[in-house]
């Protein structure tokens, strides 16, 4: 319920007659006494809403080091517009640490956001995210509170150099990491990349990987300012959006703006041509449908293939291109893309950013896209750069990054050579003596989102160390985890459903032909219904390993990748009026 309805003045945007931290703190029993002092509430601040700052920086997540920094510029931002700032910790989800992946977590972030929300005395969020989970869970939480809410992203960090060139997070090291497989980086090198990559300030993927990927995203959505992606975390730019996000949460509570007035079917529809028009990770894929899950939009992977379909590639940035992503930034990120975009019918102008302008009005005023950022009459390649596939392996959908993969192999048909764990994978690939030819698909099973659990980065299974020393670069790769978004290769991701919980990928034995054909958009495996039968009844379900505590709840609760992997009980729509419902405030 928001401070407007609660007052009995209806929904919609609009000055919030009382702010909903008042339940706490007005009157003058004892429970309002304890609550003011608890927050040191004076009466100067009454009337004043109370701006929760959730803060996800930790030392175990480098990517949202930069908050640190540029928090006192946030807080001044929210007390200069007459807000009142306080700071709250909320787990950090770190991409390089958390086993099996930070993906387990991304659902448990976006509780422990909304419940704080719930259970504090707060009129409005801004929610510091910026490592590759903490932002679609930031999103997922922003969706289902009814509180006026904005992310503060963290920035990108700068690229360190090797041999003269920069290094693009990820992408450099995966495809270091390919020639040391091929014998062509010694011992000596790959240190060096290890003293070099440990150059790199605080910030996340400098590439458009996952977390350059969602803060589009999020700035898409109208859920982050303008001009916030890729910003270099160490400038000066950051505190300067810091402040404007504290400055500009107070206006929205003032002003009763919700997050479900801009998470609207056009802004997520511009926001899957947009992922489509910088080549971005297919992660986001997940997420958007977790966002989208929540609040009853529309983004079946049917609908969004045919958002994809005439988007060109329109951004120079790796993996997808050469250039990083603070070029992105320089060269006047999202607007000078929406520039692009919203003449050629590929965006929908209208929808509200942050600011509060629509899209296409400060579009108007961004910097011609020219360099890293192309006009759709001069694509870097056509599109679609983006694309899911259905068929016999994969009844719910999978997808594609088509501009990562090789044009040869999007139509293509091999033997498949099946993969159950991630370890005895590494080892086998390395087996100089494994049988698979360049022709064959490997197929890497039982990582999605119930496998692990949590459906780690396991997609992209390494090329064979042979055949990676004779030349080969690419291979058709099959997988029910996710990879990468700094990866590149022809890997058809996101399998649904998955092997743990049935789907036909657990019944493909070594040797079956798998077809990938892009053109019809099908992903078949080529084996009769009968003896999928005779499989399906010698094929035990895998066995579980967590017995306990979040992982079992998680593999209990959790959806399928098409519907984001969000948690069964907390997908919507969720009836308005129940969306958010607040405790009783009295005696704790
Ligand atoms: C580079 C990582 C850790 O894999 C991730 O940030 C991504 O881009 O998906």
């Amino acid at each position: 319920m928001s401070a407007s309805e609660r007052d009995g003045e209806g929904r919609g945007e609009g000055p919030a007659a009382r702010y909903r931290s008042a339940e706490w703190f007005e009157g003058d029993d004892e429970v309002a006494v304890l609550n003011r002092v608890a927050l040191r509430v004076g009466p100067h601040d009454r009337g004043r809403p109370v701006i929760g700052i959730a803060d996800t920086s930790s030392g175990l997540n480098p990517c949202n080091a930069a908050f640190e920094l540029v928090l006192p510029e946030l807080e001044r931002g929210v007390r200069e517009a007459g807000g009142i700032p306080v700071r709250f910790p909320a787990m950090s989800l770190g991409e390089d640490l958390m086993k099996p992946s930070a993906m387990l977590y991304r659902n448990l972030l976006a509780i422990e956001l909304e419940e704080n929300a719930r259970a504090h005395p707060l009129d409005g969020l801004v929610l510091l995210a910026n490592c590759d989970k903490t932002v679609p869970a930031a999103l997922m939480a922003a969706a289902s509170v009814e509180l006026p809410s904005l992310l503060l992203l963290g920035g990108a960090r700068s690229a360190p150099r090797l041999d003269g060139r920069p290094l693009g997070s990820g992408t450099d090291l995966w495809r270091l990491l390919e020639q040391r497989r091929a014998g062509l980086v010694d011992a000596e090198k790959w240190g060096e990349v290890e003293r070099v990559l440990s150059c790199a300030g605080p910030g996340s993927c400098n590439t458009m990987g996952t977390a350059s990927t969602m803060a589009l995203m999020a700035e898409a959505l109208g859920m982050a300012l303008p001009g916030s992606t890729g910003c270099p975390s160490a400038d000066g730019e950051l505190a300067r959006l810091a402040h404007a996000t504290g400055v500009q949460v107070v206006r929205q509570v003032q002003q009763d703006q919700l997050p479900q007035h801009r998470l609207t079917q056009p802004a997520l529809d511009n926001a899957f041509r947009l992922l489509a028009a910088v080549g971005g990770s297919t992660n986001a894929v997940v997420h958007l449908a977790a966002v989208a899950g929540r609040l009853g939009l529309d983004c079946s992977l049917e609908r969004v293939d045919r958002l994809w379909s005439d988007v060109p590639l329109l951004v120079d940035v790796e993996p997808c291109g050469t250039r990083l992503i603070q070029d992105f930034h320089q060269a006047g990120g999202l607007l000078s893309l929406a520039a692009a975009m919203i003449p050629a019918g590929l965006l929908h102008g209208g929808v509200a950013t942050a600011s509060g302008a629509p899209l296409a009005d400060i579009a108007a005023a961004a910097p011609a896209p020219s360099g890293v950022i192309r006009t759709v009459a001069e694509p870097l390649r056509p599109g679609p750069t983006l694309a899911a596939v259905f068929g016999t392996l994969a009844p719910s959908g999978a997808v594609i990054k088509t501009a990562a993969a090789s044009p040869d192999l999007l139509q293509h048909s091999g033997r498949a050579v099946v993969f159950d764990d991630y370890k005895e994978m590494r080892v086998r690939l390395d087996d100089e003596d494994l049988a698979v030819d360049p022709e064959d698909v490997l197929v890497v099973r039982g990582c999605g989102p119930v496998g692990v659990p949590g459906m780690p980065e396991w997609g992209m299974a390494p090329i064979p160390r042979r055949l990676v020393a004779a030349g080969v670069r690419d291979m058709v790769r099959v997988t029910d985890g996710r990879m990468s978004g700094t990866s590149f290769g022809t890997v058809v991701l996101h399998v649904a459903p998955e092997a743990a919980v049935g789907g036909a990928l657990a019944l493909v034995r070594d040797g079956d032909r798998i077809t990938l054909d892009l053109e019809r958009r099908r992903l078949d495996l080529e084996v009769d219904e009968p003896e999928l039968d005779r499989r399906r009844q010698q094929t035990d379900p895998p066995a579980r390993q967590h017995l306990r505590g979040w992982p079992r709840h998680y593999q209990e609760h959790v959806l399928q990748a098409p519907q984001g992997c969000d948690l069964d009980y907390l997908t919507g729509p969720t009836p308005e009026s129940r969306r958010f419902v607040h405790p009783v405030v009295g005696r704790s």
